[in-house]
């Protein structure tokens, strides 16, 4: 029998695979969402993160497309190391070990290193997702918890549970991230449902709008329009809004096209730099003029009073 009973287990504890045979030792716990818990484990000297599943259903559907990425070249291969049963107690809990993802959050990650990491860091998300739906799917549950950035502004997406075909209605989502939450759109997956998803994702992330309170939403009517009248209100994010505003609108034909316009804008001269940076750089050549000034005038009073 599979479960759908949570058990935590300890430091220490050995899972060894009903079918494959592979051991784990489970370091400590480092997550847990509503389809599982996920555990730092180690075998031999490498270290893995392991979910095990709250729901067969979920876990399986999991395990499923990463199985698929797994074979593919690029980024996601051998992102899936194993996928077992756990028989403990009587009762068989479905896992799966999966690479371990050494990052901070987004939100975290933007906090500690700065807003300057903006511009790469969402490249190389643009450029998971342009890899996922250039495989046949979308990646459905864009939020702030399933990004982690790592070094260079690295990204790795984790929690394949919105996973979905393209063409199909999409499994899981969080409402803020939603499309269809929005009124903008169907649930139907596909490129732009997750640039949509991007586009406020970077908004919380670039503090265009950092909360986007469901009351809120409900009194404005939850259209795509409030989102927009929001970018329309910020003046200090230059070519990100512009692209914000696109992705909101479905104005990209694709996520490659839309990868390639953040590249092209992130690299345009005068980019990255917000319109507050420009503005700044400017008060800060004015500060240095006055600070040359005072410093002539007052070396000149010292010589006009030496002279006396
Ligand atoms: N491969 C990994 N490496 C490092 N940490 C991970 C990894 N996979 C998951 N985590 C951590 O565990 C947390 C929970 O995992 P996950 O999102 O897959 O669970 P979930 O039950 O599907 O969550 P949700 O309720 O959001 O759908 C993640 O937010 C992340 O912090």
């Amino acid at each position: 029998m599979t479960t759908s009973y949570k058990p935590a287990f300890p430091a220490g504890t050995t899972v060894t695979g009903k079918w494959n045979k592979a051991r784990y030792r489970i370091e400590r716990p480092i997550g847990e969402g509503a389809n599982g818990k996920v555990y730092l484990v180690s075998r031999g000297s490498s270290h893995y993160a392991m979910k095990m599943g709250f729901d067969a259903v979920d876990h399986q559907s999991e395990v499923n497309v990463l199985t698929h990425l797994s074979t593919k070249p690029g980024t996601f291969q051998r992102y899936l190391v194993d996928a077992d049963d756990f028989h403990w107690q009587g009762i068989d809990i479905s896992f799966y070990v999966m690479k371990y993802v050494k990052g901070q959050q987004l939100s975290v990650f933007l906090k500690q290193r700065g807003q300057e990491w903006l511009g790469l860091v969402g490249l190389n998300l643009l450029g998971k997702l342009k890899e996922l739906h250039a495989h046949g799917w979308v990646f459905g549950d864009i939020k702030m918890e399933n990004i982690l950035v790592s070094g260079y502004g690295d990204v790795e997406l984790v929690d394949f549970g919105g996973v979905t075909p393209k063409g199909r209605a999409v499994k899981q989502f969080t409402e803020i991230y939603d499309r269809g939450y929005w009124g903008a759109g169907s649930r139907t997956a596909d490129e732009a449902y997750d640039l949509f998803s991007f586009a406020v994702l970077f908004m919380q992330a670039g503090g265009i709008k950092e909360s986007l309170p469901k009351q809120q939403a409900a009194s404005g009517g939850r259209t795509p329009e409030l989102l927009i009248a929001e970018l329309d209100k910020d003046s200090n994010h230059g070519w990100l809004s512009a692209f914000l505003r696109k992705a909101l609108m479905q104005q990209f034909p694709s996520s490659k096209d839309a990868y390639a316009e953040w590249r092209r804008m992130m690299h345009a001269p005068e980019a990255g730099k917000s319109r507050a940076a420009r503005k700044g750089k400017s008060r800060g050549g004015w500060l240095k003029a006055s600070f040359v000034g005072s410093l002539l005038l007052f070396l000149g009073a010292i010589y006009l009073y030496w002279q006396r």
